[in-house]
């Protein structure tokens, strides 16, 4: 059997619903293939139903911290993971069932079901159907990184994706990988009450990040009683159900760690190795991420990339603006680009680490004459009200031009608060267009202009 559409999907993430609800009010016969849960990773096993678990972790936590209110519990707080993951569920679910509604209702559209393959730069087969069309857009995503680490296929383990299924308290869980995954998931369980050790190779956590704050956040899980093992390398696994060894090299604390589950959160690859690229003549990087130009076009016309599959952003808002270019692109003389989007991230822990622009390290390198303003969090009234006052803020500033190049929140709303100097960025404002505002009183974000009339040559 044989369709043809003017325009087909491939994957319903983050970026393809909402480019076929467009696509098909513009006029076009569009098909979207999705071969598993429409919603893709943010809504199925990423954000959504890792920050529903965030939330949980926290009244956990809070509940734990009641007396310090002058709140007096009538019993010991206790986790029920059951509940937490019904309550995760009912909320991820929500979320895909409303996407499913979205794409069945969109007019002009037609939601495929199963795994599509290129035969041609042209063809696509699902099954036993062949699909033409004049245009592809793939929003394929991406996985777990496995590595072949050594005993991987007899060693019981789990991904983001295994996380969801868990229904009881894990009594050790550890983790290889002292980034997103790894420092949410930890958190979290610990907070739920198992013991928690953290494995990551690099000399500290979250690699990327400047050192003060790899160590404000290793600082707040020590706090916590999370185990971490820095410039430990897994390179082998052993054990059973119950009873799993990490082998690691470079720390001669954790040669041996052993608990009883393990997560792995060593990255992510794109979902392109069974996708028939190869027919099509789209050309991949080394690591499989489909090369594409600022409109995210890839080198064969007629085929785009959205996502994370692109390499370009790795984060649900990303892909939401790749949707926005491509959109811009196909309907609107391409007016939007990859590279009028500014670096903006948030890791979930608690409180969280959020990010904007360059790092002070990068700035640095970048020859830049670089001021840096900080303040820690416990100068921020709002914080000290609530008795959440771990973390600091950090902006990054060009001396010579006045713009904001950079910052980092880590701590209590950060994540919102944050925004104030990324829309500043946006803008194109010097730094004194934030530093000038009067913010309101009391919030975290009202630090901001302080943090920037405190700014120091680095
Ligand atoms: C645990 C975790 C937590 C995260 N938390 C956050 C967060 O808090 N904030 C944030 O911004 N980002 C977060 N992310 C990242 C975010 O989830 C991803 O960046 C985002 O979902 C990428 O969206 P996408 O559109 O590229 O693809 P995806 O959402 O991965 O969707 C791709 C879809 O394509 C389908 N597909 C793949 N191959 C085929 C094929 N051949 N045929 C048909 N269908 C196919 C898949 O089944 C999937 O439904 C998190 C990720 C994880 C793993
Ligand atoms: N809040 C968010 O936005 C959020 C949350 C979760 C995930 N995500 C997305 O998911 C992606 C993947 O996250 P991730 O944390 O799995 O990957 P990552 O690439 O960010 O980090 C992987 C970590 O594992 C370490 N590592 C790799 N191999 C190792 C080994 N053999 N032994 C010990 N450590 C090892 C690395 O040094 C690194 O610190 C992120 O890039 C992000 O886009 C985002």
């Amino acid at each position: 059997m044989s369709q043809h559409f003017d325009a087909v999907v491939i994957g319903a993430g983050q970026a393809g619903p909402p480019l076929a609800e467009k696509l098909g009010n513009a006029g076009k016969r569009v098909a979207v293939i999705e071969r598993k849960l429409v919603g893709g990773t943010c809504v199925n096993t990423g954000c959504i139903p890792t920050k529903a678990m965030v939330a949980s972790a926290y009244v956990a936590h809070m509940s734990r911290r009641a007396h310090e209110y002058g709140v007096r519990q009538a019993q010991d707080s206790h986790v029920d993971m059951q509940r937490v993951w019904e309550r995760t569920q009912g909320i991820s679910g929500d979320a895909r069932r409303g996407v499913d509604h979205w794409l069945r209702n969109m007019p002009q559209v037609t939601l495929l079901e199963g795994h599509a393959r290129f035969e041609s730069a042209t063809t696509l087969r699902v099954g036993d159907t062949l699909i033409e069309a004049e245009s592809f857009f793939i929003n394929v995503g991406g996985r777990a990184s496995v590595p072949e680490f050594p005993g991987i296929d007899t060693v019981p383990y789990l991904t983001n994706t295994g996380m969801m299924e868990l229904r009881d308290l894990p009594e050790h869980l550890m983790i290889v990988g002292g980034s997103y995954i790894g420092l949410e998931f930890g958190q979290m369980f610990r907070r739920f009450g198992s013991r928690v050790t953290i494995i990551e190779r690099s000399p500290r956590l979250l690699p990327r990040e400047d050192d003060d704050v790899s160590k404000a956040v290793l600082a707040l899980l020590q706090d916590e009683g999370i185990t971490v093992h820095l410039g430990a390398e897994c390179i082998a696994l052993e054990g059973t159900a119950g009873a799993v060894r990490v082998k690691a090299q470079g720390n001669t604390l954790c040669e041996q760690a052993v608990g009883t589950h393990l997560l792995l959160a060593v990255g992510r690859r794109p979902n392109t190795d069974d996708l028939g690229l190869d027919k099509a003549g789209v050309a991949v990087d080394a690591r499989g991420y489909i090369q594409v130009d600022e409109h995210c076009r890839s080198n064969v016309p007629g085929i785009w990339a959205m996502g994370d599959c692109n390499g370009r952003g790795a984060f649900t808002h990303t892909s939401y603006n790749d949707f926005e270019i491509v959109a811009s692109d196909v309907l609107d003389q391409g007016q939007r680009r990859l590279s009028d989007r500014i670096l903006a991230y948030s890791l979930f822990t608690d409180p969280p680490l959020a990010r904007v622009g360059m790092t002070e390290q990068e700035a640095r390198q970048s020859g830049r004459n670089v001021l840096v303003g900080v303040r820690p969090m416990s100068r921020v009234g709002r914080a000290v009200e609530r008795g959440e006052t771990v973390g600091f803020m950090k902006v990054v500033v060009d001396g010579s031009t006045q713009a904001l190049l950079g910052a980092a929140i880590f701590g209590v709303n950060g994540d919102e608060a944050i925004h104030c100097l990324l829309d500043a960025m946006y803008a194109n404002a010097p730094y004194t267009a934030v530093s000038h505002a009067v913010h309101i009183h009391p919030t975290v974000a009202e630090l901001l202009p302080t943090a920037l009339q405190s700014l120091q040559p680095v």
